[in-house]
């Protein structure tokens, strides 16, 4: 087993997208549950750059390319703007922002979702890889950021419906990037085993 001093830190990105959130209209409650998430998750020391926008298409891709070529985050997950109104535009600024879209992120969540509430399918929310770095939408509510990431697990912990974030170290591993590895009790990282 590796020990998490052995293990490299990774830089991750955090960015909360609300119009209300970002104008104090309400308490940011998104990028205090992505935070949290991802400590209790990863064994890897974590270096987050965190960012709260509101729904703007041209200050969402700027921020997300700064994160990827200026910043370098292995890992971006975004909180809202994934839905149907007019100001959701985070699946548009992500998909002008991408050079390979990973469309098994979005069909994923939405399942996820599904079994959280019927409406999961009005989320458009995508994955895509920019560079060195992975992009994940999460839909706004915060609650829906654990729902999404971890999946859906029986009464006595099972794993029923697998997290997003099962898949993500091993894309991570692939693209060239840092080794991540998670608390199984968590999310369980999910790697093929080498030939
Ligand atoms: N950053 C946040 N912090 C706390 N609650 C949030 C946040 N973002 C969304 N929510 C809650 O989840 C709901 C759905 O999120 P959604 O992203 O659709 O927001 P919205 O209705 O477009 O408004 P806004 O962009 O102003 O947050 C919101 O109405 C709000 O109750
Ligand atoms: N896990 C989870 N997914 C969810 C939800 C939720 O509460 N939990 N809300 C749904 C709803 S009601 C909407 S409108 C869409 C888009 O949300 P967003 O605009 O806040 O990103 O996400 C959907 N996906």
């Amino acid at each position: 087993m590796t020990h998490p001093h052995h293990l490299p830190s990774v830089k991750i990105g955090i960015v909360s997208i609300s119009d209300r959130a970002s104008a104090g209209v309400y308490t940011d409650e998104g990028l205090p549950a992505l935070r949290d998430w991802l400590t209790r998750a990863l064994k890897n020391t974590v270096e987050f750059e965190e960012r709260l926008i509101p729904d703007e298409q041209p200050l969402i891709e700027s921020t997300l390319i700064e994160l990827c070529d200026i910043q370098s985050c292995a890992l971006i997950l975004t909180t809202g703007g994934t839905g149907p109104s007019p100001r959701d535009v985070t699946p548009e600024a992500t998909l002008a922002v991408a050079h390979r879209v990973m469309p098994g992120f979005g069909e994923q969540m939405r399942q996820i979702s599904l079994h959280y509430v019927p409406t999961a399918i009005l989320s458009r929310q995508v994955g895509v890889i920019r560079g060195t770095s992975l992009i994940l939408n999460l839909p706004g509510r915060p609650k829906a950021i654990a729902e999404t990431l971890e999946g859906v697990k029986n009464t006595d912990g099972d794993t029923l419906v697998h997290g997003i974030f099962s898949s993500v170290p091993y894309c991570i591993e692939l693209m060239g990037g840092v080794y991540l590895e998670t608390h199984e009790d968590v999310v369980k990282a999910f790697r093929p085993k080498k030939k």
